[in-house]
């Protein structure tokens, strides 16, 4: 079954033209281990990107490591529907008129110098030519401001729903994944691609887009205005532009590498932040509260040095930037003032045309200079999003092939199953473990540490699959089951209980949305859980805070059993279920254990003794050999 649409943003989120193709997944038997390794990639720069590049001051950008391929220019509106499309085009046209625009203001400018300077101000001719270029020059700066307006709108609208698309097929995509897959990832490397990767598309097709096109637009207009009103002062005026590109290009060379350290320094001060309220706890009762705050600060103490260092080179070359532009804007007039004086130029307003489009123009491609990387830097970050979005593993959670046998009775056998995982493949983990749990029997799995019991539980539910052998229930391999009728047939309770920040309802309604109150209520009676959560200020509807932080261990490991059963278990796989209680909260939990276990197929993991007493057999996993008890 496709899942279930979450997010109450379904208009802006519906159809189906902009989702990406994935590959198909057949779920085929003969698959052997999960075994994706992604292959490591180096990007080379285009020779256009290379010549741009150099071409704005910015050859260091030539030498930079792209360790994945970019996606095109148009691959970044791969999620955008035709409607966004529209929008990012009308974003374009209407930033190329904002560009034009500018330098054509320069016009009027240069239209009314000449009428102060040429008329007499108390003569009608004076009079008529200062209204009409007063009312072009309004007219003119009234549709800027429309042009702006739906420039603005366009592109902000377009960013706004496509990442909100990309963030939630991101985020399907990634619990889609296989355990194997994650054995490899870091969860906070997955946190920064779903923040920063984002924002940095955001940007590629956002404002900042908005912002390069305008600025190219402008200077180009600026380049063809000022040489249609007089070549010679645009020439020279031209020399601006890249002494302005290299003023801006040598300030964003020094701030880039000290905004990348400041950011870094940040960070690290933000995981021992992480940290110290993840533990607050353990923080707090080893009084190490002065401890954390002095980390804390040591970290941030690091990042000011470079925030120092960030903000003195913005000044100064902020304020050099200027020194350059309006210097040469001086020298613009020294040498209009000597064409006006030799004829060549023959109204006064024609060298304040020139010199003010010419600066304009300068000043727009100084602008755009520290963000040229803003596009490069969107489409590898897409590559990376689109990476993980487009990745179907093997073991897919969201696919529809696969088995549904009806009136399974959980029949679970382990046939001369093999393993090892992904993450190490030099160390073998099983050695041809049988084992068979006929249903309504429980089985415990004894050994010592490591020797590979969670393994084996984790392979009936198909986390992994087996490098030989096979996991059958009721005879079907589970490879060929479907994976999410599997996992409605099999229920696990591991060693420490997993509740979310939600309601105890919410939790119980986890994996089962439809689930009544009746069989809330039912399940939570079968697991020793109702009492309590009546109890509860909101009974079922209380929050029970981070991880259920609110509840005691016994009381999150009841919750969790209910959870399971929930979805009426055929199977039911006891990690440790009871060994991180007390020894009263234990007896209680493995109450609830026994009487969830009747009628099911069930495998216990345990250390005690008081937990696998009542087993009907008892499984030892060592090594090369496995005993029957
Ligand atoms: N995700 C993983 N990636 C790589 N190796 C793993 C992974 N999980 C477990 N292992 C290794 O596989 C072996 C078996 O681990 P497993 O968790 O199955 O042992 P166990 O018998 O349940 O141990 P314990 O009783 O301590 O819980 C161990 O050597 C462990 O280091």
């Amino acid at each position: 079954m496709p899942p279930n649409k979450v997010s109450p943003l379904e208009d802006i989120l519906d159809g189906d033209a902009w989702r990406g193709k994935t590959i198909d997944n057949d779920n085929s038997s003969d698959d052997v281990m999960d075994h994706e390794d992604d292959e490591p990639y180096k990007h080379t720069i285009s020779t256009a990107e290379k010549i741009t590049n150099y071409l704005l001051c910015r050859g260091d950008l030539n030498s930079q490591e792209i360790t994945i391929k970019p996606v095109s220019l148009f691959g970044l509106l791969r999620f955008g529907s035709r409607y966004d499309n529209f929008c990012f085009f009308l974003g374009c046209v209407c930033a190329i008129l904002s560009g034009i625009s500018q330098p054509c203001l320069a016009i009027i400018g240069g239209r009314l110098a000449n009428t102060m300077l040429v008329y007499a101000p108390t003569s009608d001719e004076f009079r008529n030519a200062a209204y009409e270029n007063v009312y072009i020059f309004i007219g003119m700066s009234a549709a800027v401001i429309i042009i702006h307006l739906v420039q603005y709108f366009c592109f902000h609208g377009v960013g706004t729903r496509i990442i909100l698309r990309l963030r939630r097929e991101f985020m399907r995509a990634l619990l889609r994944q296989n355990a194997g897959w994650f054995d490899r990832q870091h969860s906070g490397d997955l946190v920064s691609k779903l923040n920063d990767n984002m924002e940095r598309i955001h940007e590629g097709i956002g404002d900042k887009l908005g912002l390069l096109i305008r600025g190219f637009s402008m200077l180009i207009a600026a380049i063809i205005i000022g040489f249609i009103y007089e070549w010679r002062l645009a020439l020279m005026m031209l020399g601006v532009a890249p002494l302005s590109c290299f003023t801006m290009a040598l300030m964003a060379r020094k701030t880039e590498g000290v905004a990348g350290r400041q950011m870094a320094a940040v960070g690290a001060a933000g995981s021992v932040a992480e940290e110290a309220i993840l533990g607050v706890r353990t923080v707090q009762s080893l009084n190490g509260q002065p401890e954390m705050v002095k980390r804390y600060t040591d970290r941030l103490t690091d990042s000011k040095g470079f925030a120092m260092w960030n903000g003195f080179w913005n000044g100064f070359f902020g304020g050099f930037f200027y020194f350059v532009l309006y210097s040469y804007m001086g020298c613009g007039m020294l040498y209009g003032g000597y064409l006006l004086s030799v004829d060549i130029i023959r109204e006064p307003g024609t060298v304040f045309v020139v010199i003010m489009a010419m600066m304009l123009g300068a000043y727009f491609l100084g602008m755009i200079s520290p963000h040229l990387l803003v596009l490069l830097n969107a489409r590898a970050a897409a590559a990376q999003i689109y990476q993980i979005i487009d990745r179907a593993p093997k073991i897919d959670v969201y696919s529809d092939a696969g088995k549904k046998p009806s009136g399974m009775k959980g029949r679970v056998v382990l046939e001369n199953v093999h393993f090892r995982y992904p993450s190490r493949k030099e160390t073998k983990v099983l050695y041809g473990l049988n084992l068979t749990v006929e249903p309504g029997q429980t089985v415990a799995l004894v050994g010592h540490s490591g020797c590979g019991k969670s393994t084996s539980i984790g392979l009936v539910t198909r986390l992994y699959m087996p490098e030989r052998g096979r996991v059958l229930i009721d005879g079907y391999d589970v490879n060929s089951l479907n994976i999410e009728h599997l996992r409605n047939i099999v229920g696990v309770v591991q060693q420490e209980p997993v509740l979310f920040n939600a309601t105890v309802a919410d939790n119980l309604r986890l994996g089962f949305p439809e689930i009544s109150r009746e069989q809330m209520l039912h399940v939570c009676k079968m697991a020793n859980a109702h009492d309590f959560i009546a109890k509860l200020p909101q009974g079922y509807d209380t929050l029970i805070g981070d991880g259920g932080v609110q509840l005691s261990g016994g009381q999150k490991q009841r919750v969790a059993i209910a959870r399971t059963l929930a979805r009426d278990p055929k199977v039911l796989l006891l990690d440790e279920a009871t060994s991180a209680l007390d020894a009263q909260s234990e007896g209680i939990v493995q109450e609830a254990l026994n009487k969830a276990s009747k009628g099911r197929a069930t495998i216990v993991i345990a250390h005690r003794l008081s937990t696998i007493k009542d087993a009907d057999k008892i499984v030892c996993i060592d090594k090369a050999s496995y005993c029957i008890r």
